[in-house]
């Protein structure tokens, strides 16, 4: 890391305020010219919040300005053209038939086999080795998704991002990369890097690799988090964005005490888009999303979006999937008539909202039956999954677990035999798996987990309207 802190340094990219700033001048001079962090950031490790992260070096006020990364230290196709006339003479001619991504990654790769000859070295041998996002996943992760839905969206990201390397080919092979940098393994990797890490720039769709900048991790964008008597004007309300001062600036959201994690909150995604452009998900997320699927009368029969249709993490329905459900369940000779009431979120009558709790009980039950495991099955696979991988002695932890079933079907994917030798240590390809298949399990039983809120939640409610309905 020392070696990538000093090379920021001497591009620029700096945690101190501006000189203008006030507390600038207070300030401890603790950070030197060999790191370009210090002052306000430190490198620092949470094991359950993102592992390599960046921790506030002193006491952060909400809106700060806690990074600089001027233009020079973004990696940018662009910057990379300028620097290198042969890829930009190649990247020119197949310009026409690829997208911005597409060249990011090009450059990218570029820049990876150019190893050590490359500027940008510090940074690149910094980055991840591999990738947890939906793509990577293999048909074994991918089933243990259970849910249809989901299924798709990850077999969707892995043949879009196969085909993106297909048509761009032609131009890694005029550029005269490595085999290993030509194989779908390395765009994979590359693609990942650019989904994972990118900031958003307005002059270059793909967005910049920001280095430092980079080590950021997230957490979701959460109203509640903002502590009112804190607003004054002149603070941030972003976390951060490329501005006039030709640089990338990067704020505090709100106040951190030394020693925690600095988080940026990298836009408002659900569990499945966290795993498919980030490799990971929350237990937590405020902005999920839970979809089940709806016939098609129920999706068409209002104006309101199929991605409104969905329930919360608390198990309620969404406004819209409330409305179009009573709408639904109104005859239709009457369904223009109450329509008003309807859209604006009005309930219809105590019989009406009963139909619709009962519908729902019965449509989360029913989905719920029909996939292969339960809530409190994932919870104990979780628990394996997570001990196998931190075990030096995978036979007997096996044999513990009642596991070992599903771990057979697992070893079997990867063709290896069941009969782990003793005290051994799992291979390392066996370990990402493992790790890929904890995520999978981790998203489906948050589904479950949020079904059966949906259940409880629309009992208690069709108890409540019970009572109402008999004191009429
Ligand atoms: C921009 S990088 C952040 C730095 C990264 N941890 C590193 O070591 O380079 C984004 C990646 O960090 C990880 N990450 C960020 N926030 C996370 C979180 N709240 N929980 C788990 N992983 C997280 C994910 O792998 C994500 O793709």
């Amino acid at each position: 890391m020392e070696p990538l802190l000093r090379w920021a340094a001497e591009l620029g990219v700096s945690d101190s305020p501006l000189p203008s700033s006030p507390s600038a001048a207070a300030a401890p001079s603790s950070s030197s010219p060999s790191s370009c962090i210090g002052r306000s950031l430190v490198v620092a490790d949470f094991p359950d919040a993102g592992g390599r992260g960046l921790a506030a070096a002193r006491d952060l006020r909400r809106g700060e300005l806690v990074l600089r990364v001027p233009r020079a230290a973004l990696f940018t196709s662009d910057r990379v053209m300028t620097d290198d006339l042969r890829i930009a003479a190649c990247i020119g001619v197949h310009r026409p038939h690829l997208t911005s991504v597409q060249i990011l990654i090009v450059c990218l790769l570029a820049e990876v086999g150019k190893g050590r000859n490359s500027i940008w070295y510090p940074y690149l041998s910094q980055l991840p080795s591999y990738y947890t996002i939906l793509a990577t996943f293999n048909d074994f992760e991918v089933e243990a998704l259970q849910v249809d839905d989901a299924i798709w969206v990850a077999q969707k990201a892995n043949s879009s991002i196969k085909s993106d390397w297909e048509d761009a080919t032609p131009l890694m092979k005029e550029l005269e990369f490595k085999p290993k940098l030509l194989m779908f393994k390395s765009w994979l990797w590359a693609f990942a890097t650019v989904s994972s890490r990118t900031l958003h720039i307005a002059w270059d769709e793909a967005g910049c690799l920001c280095p430092v900048g980079d080590l950021f991790n997230y957490a979701a964008p959460d109203d509640t988090s903002f502590e009112e008597e804190d607003i004054a004007e002149v603070e941030r309300l972003t976390d951060g964005g490329y501005e006039d001062s030709n640089a990338y600036c990067l704020y505090a959201r709100k106040k951190y005490k030394k020693g925690d994690q600095v988080l940026l909150g990298y836009g408002t995604y659900t569990n499945l888009e966290l795993l498919e452009h980030y490799g990971f998900l929350l237990n937590d997320n405020p902005n999920e999303k839970t979809f089940i699927q709806l016939d098609v009368d129920i999706c068409s029969i209002g104006t309101w979006p199929i991605d409104s249709l969905f329930i919360h993490p608390n198990g309620h329905p969404s406004f819209a999937l409330l409305c179009a459900l009573r709408l639904w369940s109104t005859p239709t000779h009457r369904r223009k008539a109450v329509s008003h009431q309807i859209y604006s979120g009005s309930m219809l009558s105590t019989e009406n909202e009963m139909e619709i709790m009962k519908w729902l009980i019965s449509k989360c039950k029913r989905t719920l039956q029909q996939l292969p495991t339960t809530v409190e099955y994932d919870e104990s696979l979780l628990l394996f999954l997570h001990k196998i991988q931190n075990s030096t002695n995978c036979r007997t932890d096996l044999k513990q677990s009642g596991f070992d079933q599903d771990f057979a079907v697992f070893l079997r994917f990867h063709r290896l035999e069941l009969d782990c030798s003793d005290n051994s240590i799992l291979p390392l390809h066996i370990l990402r798996s493992l790790e890929r298949w904890e995520l999978a399990v981790q998203w489906r039983c948050n589904y479950k987990k949020t079904l059966k809120k949906c259940i409880s939640y629309s009992e208690s409610l069709a108890h409540d309207l019970l009572l109402q309905l008999n004191q009429q």
